[in-house]
């Protein structure tokens, strides 16, 4: 694949992913965790480059936000799915969804989405996801205790390319291999010649070693698994909690054992004998410092209260030889003495749980010939020493190859077990958004999915048709929104009450149609729509434009009116772009435009009437009417009357004095207006 054809990958970043494992698959499924794993590549751009990826896959020439406020639009859409997303890589996956205008991208996502629509957002789903996390490469790990060791020059380079963990080091015979085991706990011999050859300490033999590197240091997967423990744990609870299917090659149960085995630091944890043997490696001297102390005691006690009765002769004789006391021990109190002794090696051997043959050398330690104090053998303990870290080490390897071994055909398993746990919070996202504001998948008409080209028999072939839609861009709870039907096909102004709700429909409309074409659910009961090549959302400018802001308004329209073809085109009363009468003319042209070029537009406007006027074609004027004054409050219908000119806030207030004025005596009461001057009044709105 060439990485340089996506856009926005330059040849750096393409260097970059190709260091990845499978770049292709990353990109080919929007993995950004993956992506994020090249160097020096951030999440963020991890996204960027999914999409380039998506787009380059779709031939989607991209540019289906074609304004400031259809691109804000999709940011607050966007930013409704990803805070409802539990981790940050679905947060990140959900950036390489956007709005497009080929049918194979909107009918990948659609798919992903329908599938999203069956998941069931559980507590205890969602708080399993809490922790897991794309997996991380593990640290850098080296092992001092093994080395590799060879004759040849060129295996020299290829060990240290394939087990960086380990030093290598040359050596010249077997006097070499002698040399270097008993600077190490383990030298592993790569060369087939040292077969046979017998040295003291612990040299292995494995010509193979290179091409089984984790036999050699199995800390590498143990690593890896110690590294991830917390995730991988945490993605096996969110399968079980959601009851998401698992290969055949993964054992949960399995997994989830071997985990409780692995220590952070990547040993094993949980076996007695290691426990046992690091425990007495590790309490040895302190124990050795007691027994002492416990044969000391024992033996002044005897001393203490023994009667010694010794011949004049024969203290004589011990003190012309120049004898100290011990060998008066030996003489008189021989027997308390090995009691003493016994008692200490008891300790020992009891403090330290040592089996028989430890227990051997234990013994040892502490001497049958008598003295006072009594001390330990320091070369017997030396012995001791030795031997229980020796096993110890022993006992450490073996675990950890066997564990390493037992994890060693997990490691795709368990990408895989992470990944689906992070998609399905991608999934949940959108399965709680489309709970939350109440979603249905849209149609697209004509049904250009099994090539039907027939379109529908709402007539919308060139439009939208939105039923109980609410916007979820209003800053209100769902149960406060009122449904909006609205359906439009060509090009349409949009007239309304003051406060009616126009903004609120062509941000709903805008909402349905940037959902819809990312492929996602959309926040009505059932909506039918085209499917469009851009959405131009113009929203309402502030005041009216200088004359430099205004030529570049026109112009952005006239090229809208020259390509904007299969566009979907809504603007907020452009009327304040300019003086109002100015504005009904260059608006009324516009429309004209963008009705011959067939895109479909709504422009709301005030100017309504007067537009409708000026444009050289029957305009459709919908119009947000209100029903009524309700204690001085507009009461309006939010969906749009089809074909209808609404009538303006300010004809509702008269209406509403002029009705008083007649409840009111008839205007006979002095004070009172007559109900004349409202007739008036309102007979200018006819
Ligand atoms: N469908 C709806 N359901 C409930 N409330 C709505 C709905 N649509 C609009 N509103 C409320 O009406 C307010 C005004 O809506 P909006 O700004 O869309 O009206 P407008 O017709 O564009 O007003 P203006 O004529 O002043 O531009 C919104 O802030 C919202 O509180």
């Amino acid at each position: 694949m060439d990485l340089e054809s996506i856009p926005g990958v330059g040849e750096k970043t393409a260097r970059a992913l190709a260091e990845l494992d499978d770049p292709e698959r990353a990109l080919r499924t929007g993995d950004v965790a993956a992506i994020a794993d090249a160097p020096g590549i951030s999440q963020g751009r991890a996204a960027r480059i999914a999409r380039g990826a998506i787009r380059r896959e779709h031939d989607d020439p991209g540019g289906f936000l074609a304004t400031d406020r259809a691109r804000e639009v999709y940011r607050e859409l966007l930013g409704l799915l990803t805070e409802r997303t539990v981790t940050e890589y679905a947060a990140q996956r959900l950036e390489t969804i956007y709005p497009s205008r080929r049918r194979s991208r909107i009918e990948e996502v659609r798919e992903f989405a329908r599938g999203a629509l069956e998941r069931e957002p559980e507590p205890d789903v969602l708080a399993a996801l809490e922790d897991v996390e794309p997996l991380e490469r593990p640290n850098d790990v080296r092992v001092r205790e093994r080395c590799l060791a060879t004759t040849d020059a060129e295996r020299y380079s290829a060990a240290r390319e394939a087990i960086p963990e380990l030093s290598v080091e040359v050596v010249e015979d077997a006097q070499g291999l002698a040399e270097l085991a008993r600077g190490y706990s383990t030298v592993v011999a790569l060369d087939e010649s040292f077969a046979g050859v017998t040295v003291e300490g612990d040299v292995r033999v494995r010509p193979d070693a290179l091409e089984n590197p984790a036999e050699i240091v199995p800390e590498r997967p143990l690593s890896f698994f110690a590294r991830n423990r917390t995730r991988i744990a945490a993605a096996i609870e969110v399968h079980r909690a959601a009851e998401l299917e698992v290969g055949g090659d993964c054992d949960l149960d399995a997994l989830e054992d071997a985990l409780t085995r692995l220590e952070d630091d990547g040993t094993v944890a949980g076996d007695a004998e290691l426990d046992r043997l690091a425990a007495a490696a590790d309490d040895l001297d302190a124990a050795v410092g007691t027994a002492e102390s416990v044969a000391n005691d024992h033996l002044r006690e005897a001393i203490r209260e023994e009667d010694v009765t010794i011949e004049g002769s024969d203290l004589l004789s011990l003190v012309e030889r120049g004898a100290g006391v011990d060998s008066l021990l030996s003489r008189e109190l021989s027997d308390e003495y090995a009691a003493a002794v016994d008692a200490a090696r008891e300790h020992l051997i009891d403090a330290l749980d040592l089996e028989s043959g430890e227990a051997e050398i234990a013994r040892r330690i502490f001497g049958d010939e008598p003295t006072f104090p009594v001390e330990r053998d320091e070369n017997a303990l030396g012995r001791l020493r030795e031997e229980l870290t020796a096993a110890r080490e022993r006992r450490a390897g073996r675990l950890k190859r066997d564990l390493a071994e037992e994890l060693a055909g997990q490691r795709g398993p368990v990408r895989r077990l992470v990944r689906a746990a992070l998609e399905l919070d991608v999934e949940l996202a959108i399965s709680r958004f489309a709970a939350d504001f109440d979603c249905a998948m849209p149609a697209f008409v004509p049904d250009d999915t099994d090539g039907d080209d027939s379109g529908d028999e709402s007539g919308i072939e060139t439009g939208f048709a939105i039923e109980a839609g609410r916007s979820p861009l209003l800053d209100e709870p769902l149960e406060a929104i009122d449904p909006v039907d609205y359906e439009v096909s060509g090009v349409t102004l949009l007239s309304g009450v003051n406060s009616g709700g126009k903004t609120s429909t062509l941000d709903l409309v805008a909402s349905v149609v940037v959902l819809a074409h990312m492929g996602l659910p959309v926040p009505a009961d059932r909506v039918r729509l085209h499917r469009f090549d851009a959405l131009h959302y113009h929203a309402k400018t502030q005041g009216t434009l200088d004359a430099g802001a205004f030529e570049s308004t026109v112009r952005e329209f006239a090229a809208l009116a020259e390509r904007g073809a299969g566009s979907l085109v809504l603007v907020d009363e452009l009327e304040s772009i300019t003086e109002p009468g100015a504005s009904a003319k260059i608006i009324a042209g516009i429309l004209e435009a963008l009705s011959e070029n067939g895109a479909t537009a709504v422009f709301v406007s005030h100017l309504a009437e007067e537009i409708r006027q000026m444009a050289d074609y029957d305009v459709t004027v919908d119009g947000i009417e209100a029903v009524g004054l309700v204690d001085g409050e507009l009461e309006v219908n939010r969906s749009p009357v089809k074909d209808h000119l609404a009538r303006s806030t300010p004809e509702l207030i008269v209406e509403k004095l002029a009705t008083d004025a007649v409840a009111a005596n008839g205007g006979e009461v002095p004070g009172e207006s007559a109900p004349q001057f409202y007739d008036r009044l309102l007979e200018k709105f006819e």
